[in-house]
């Protein structure tokens, strides 16, 4: 059932609301309303999303703190030679990948390694291979995931002892038990006086928004042109600094024109109504949960205007609160108290990768490039992402 910008798609125990109104997302999104409380979903899929062992605002706000990168910018600068480090290694394997001008790769793959590989060395640094393990046993969990919810909907199905289901609480558990282990040294470290100069933890989102960046540049080629050249004014053939990134307007206007057309976080769905409330008009029961559909958000027209599904990072030019009218309608990294704490993480990362492949490589879609969004908990191209990249 749809009414107005509320999609109701079922109406019970485990109830879904999807809300596309930006005014009732600002509500949620915002703390003014106990009611409206984060909660686990099931708790494996908190473990997978957060990356995270979060589940009560205290113990959470702890380690929110903990981990909290983004309102550090010395811990950024300090992680620099991180992303430099990992960006290196993949320009490098890229460019011998073959002697002659020009190559055909798939670069999802290499990208997806690149963001695993940054996290490992920041969030991780001690303990690199528990960092890769992790990622490994999120794949699965999001493989078997994606797989549950193809079936028919059977509320409570989830807790049945299915092999499926039994695999999903045994990933979690290991999940779990490695991150409240890493939680606790850390904090015992702390205690101890021991500083955390580079602690995080996090995801890989920042691989697909670089993956969907490269193949809207491909399809877009007076975009990247005007990116390179951004980026030769700035950095001309140095390494990219973390000052140097400030200045990268054309290149932050893409980025955001990315995540607005392909939000790596296509959902947002852990919120949920602890008691009855009223939404949009509407009473929702207890136990309902709230869905915010960012995907549709941010392509809707009476939101963006009639070009809402085409390329234009020029609606980014004057920044997002006048792009946006002000509204909460630009949410790829959720909006309020508990906004992505990797925002400033993802996007100096991503800006880093981007200036670096654009220094070294022109690319353009190779004939065997199929576009075909596809949502594995984040939004990846199904088929991968076959460029041609010309060395130059
Ligand atoms: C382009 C990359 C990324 C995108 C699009 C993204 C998006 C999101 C979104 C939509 C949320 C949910 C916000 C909410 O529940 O209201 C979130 C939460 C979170 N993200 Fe990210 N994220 C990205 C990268 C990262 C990175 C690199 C890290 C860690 C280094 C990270 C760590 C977190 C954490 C810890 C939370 C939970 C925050 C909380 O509940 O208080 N994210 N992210």
């Amino acid at each position: 059932m749809r009414a107005g910008k509320m999609c109701f798609a079922w109406i019970g125990p485990d109830a879904i609301v999807n809300i596309m109104d930006p005014d009732i997302i600002r509500d949620i999104l915002s703390s003014k309303y106990d009611h409206y409380e984060k909660q686990i979903l099931p708790p494996f899929y908190d473990t997978l999303v957060t990356g995270i062992v979060s589940y009560n605002g205290e113990k959470w706000a702890k380690h929110r703190r903990i981990i909290n990168p983004a309102f550090h910018v010395e811990k950024l600068k300090m992680m620099m030679p991180a992303f430099q480090t990992s960006c290196c290694e993949m320009i490098e394997k890229w460019q011998k990948l073959g002697p002659e001008e020009l190559c055909e790769l798939d670069v999802w793959y290499h990208l997806q390694d690149l963001t695993a590989d940054v996290i490992s060395r920041t969030a991780f640094s001690s303990s690199f291979e528990e960092g890769r393990r992790i990622f490994q046993l999120q794949k699965e969990l999001a493989k078997l995931i994606i797989q549950a919810t193809k079936f028919i909907f059977i509320p409570g199905f989830r807790i049945f002892p299915t092999k499926g289901n039994r695999r999903i609480r045994e990933i979690d558990r290991e999940i779990n038990i490695t991150l409240r282990t890493m939680i606790l040294d850390r904090e015992k470290a702390m205690s101890a006086g021991e500083g955390c100069s580079n602690d995080l933890l996090g995801q890989e989102t920042t691989g697909d928004l670089l993956v969907w960046t490269m193949i809207l540049l491909s399809i877009h080629q007076d975009w990247q042109e005007k990116a390179r050249e951004e980026v030769l004014n700035v950095f001309g053939r140095r390494k990219p600094d973390f000052d140097g990134l400030n200045y990268l307007k054309i290149v932050s206007m893409i980025l955001n024109e990315v995540l607005r057309l392909y939000p790596p976080a296509p959902t947002i769905a852990n919120r949920k109504a602890t008691k009855e409330m009223k939404v949009g008009g509407y009473t929702l029961p207890p136990g309902t949960l709230i869905g915010l559909p960012v995907i549709l958000v941010h392509h809707d027209r009476d939101l963006w205007g009639e070009d809402a599904e085409e390329f234009n990072p020029l609606r980014f030019s004057e920044g997002v609160t006048k792009a946006t009218n002000n509204k909460v309608s630009f949410i790829p990294f959720g909006w309020g108290t508990r906004i992505c704490v990797g925002q400033n993480f993802a996007l100096n990362e991503a800006k880093m990768a981007i200036s670096m492949i654009l220094q070294h490589f022109s690319f353009d879609l190779s004939p065997t490039y199929v576009h075909a969004p596809h949502t594995v908990i984040t939004l990846q191209p199904q088929h991968g992402a076959q460029l041609i990249l010309h060395k130059l």
